[in-house]
């Protein structure tokens, strides 16, 4: 058993809600024309941003549909807002979360080299998940999850010195050794770059009105059995994260889950809002005898390593201070 779990306290922000993809599983994407499409604008994301900080939190998670400016509406709306691309309006919300005293982590789906070459100076880490290696019927109209093309990126980002988050989706048709190989996968970026700080092992939660509602859940076993595989197979220098708002964490980690990602106390998961965030100290009722320590979006190792921009470490201070890291990390 470890000794300590760790958790980020962040807010999360669905900068749009348009995607290119329609994954089988997926309820977080909106088409064009629909009433709940969306992209923010930025007075509501300060406003977000700002209650965040005064929660307490140390991260701006921002989240997008994938190529949004493949959609001809969204580059209206876009316009509307004074930018040209995502990637330019990205850069301006990371400089503004900097500025109110949060730390930006961008999962925007695919970005080309150029773009994630904009970003790393703004953003303490960023992510992808790599969901399956598999060829699955959930991906057959989402161009964005072909395995091939998340790899690149994952692999790009770690040319570029990102601190990364990755994961798979357990339980939307991969068999075992499907996920055996993408958790290899995985380990071997790592090896090549040292990028990767944690690997989420997240469970498909089946979604009313989407293709993949009566496919089943993995079972606890299932996801029990993937955590123990996942930390068999990734560098001990990578921590394996769960999700404390879509299944029993203790669990997980007597099989090997060391983190718990982020949570929030001033926002929902938009990605799955079903399943609200236990706060703090149900946190820590919840993980038992297992200390609960909170982290900021980049692990010590990326720190010590000094992969983070110049425009982030007075703030990496400040918060490491603010919050009392430094004795219990490094
Ligand atoms: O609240 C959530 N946070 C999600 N996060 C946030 C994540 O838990 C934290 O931002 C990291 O642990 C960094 O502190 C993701 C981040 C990624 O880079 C990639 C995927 C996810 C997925 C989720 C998610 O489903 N729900
Ligand atoms: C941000 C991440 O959220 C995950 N994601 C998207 N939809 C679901 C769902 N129904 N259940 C669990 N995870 C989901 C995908 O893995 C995506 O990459
Ligand atoms: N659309 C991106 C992806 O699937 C970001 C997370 S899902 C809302 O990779
Ligand atoms: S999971 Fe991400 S890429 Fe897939 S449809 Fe939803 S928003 Fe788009």
């Amino acid at each position: 058993m470890p000794e300590f779990v760790t958790f980020s306290r962040n807010v999360f922000i669905p900068v749009t809600n348009i995607c290119r993809n329609h994954c089988g599983y997926c309820t977080f994407r909106r088409d064009a024309g629909h009433p709940e499409a969306r992209l923010m604008n930025i007075s509501e994301i300060r406003q977000i941003l700002e209650k965040g900080e005064k929660a307490g939190c140390t991260e701006a998670l921002f989240v997008f549909g994938e190529y949004a400016e493949e959609v001809p509406e969204y580059l209206l709306e876009l316009e509307k807002l004074g930018y040209s691309s995502t990637v330019e309006y990205v850069a301006d919300l990371c400089e503004l979360a900097i500025e109110i005293g949060l730390l930006p982590h961008t999962n925007a789906g695919i970005l080309t080299q150029h773009e994630l070459e904009i970003l790393k100076p703004l953003n303490i880490s960023m992510g992808l998940m790599l969901e399956t290696t598999a060829e699955l019927k959930a991906h057959s109209e989402s161009p964005g999850k072909a395995p091939s093309t998340r790899i690149e990126m994952i692999r790009t980002a770690g040319k570029l010195q990102i601190p990364f988050t990755t994961g798979i989706l357990v339980g939307i048709g991969e068999t075992k050794a499907d996920r055996k190989r993408s958790l290899n996968v995985i380990a071997d970026m790592h090896r090549e770059f040292g990028h990767i700080q944690e690997v989420i092992i997240q469970n498909f939660m089946p979604k009313p009105d989407t293709p993949m509602a009566d496919h089943a859940p993995p079972s606890k076993e299932e996801m029990i059995e993937t955590v123990s595989i996942a930390r068999e197979i990734l560098p001990d220098d990578v921590a394996v994260q769960v999700a404390p708002n879509l299944i029993d964490p203790y669990i997980l980690i007597k099989a090997g889950a060391s983190d718990l990602g982020g949570v929030s106390p001033t926002t929902i998961d938009w990605i799955n809002p079903e399943a609200e965030w236990p706060d703090v100290i149900e946190l820590q009722r919840m993980t038992k005898e297992i200390e609960l320590r909170e982290r900021l979006p980049i692990y010590p190792q990326h720190i010590k390593k000094g992969w983070y921009s110049s425009n982030l470490s007075d703030l990496i201070e400040t918060l490491t201070d603010k919050n009392g890291f430094k004795r219990k990390q490094q």
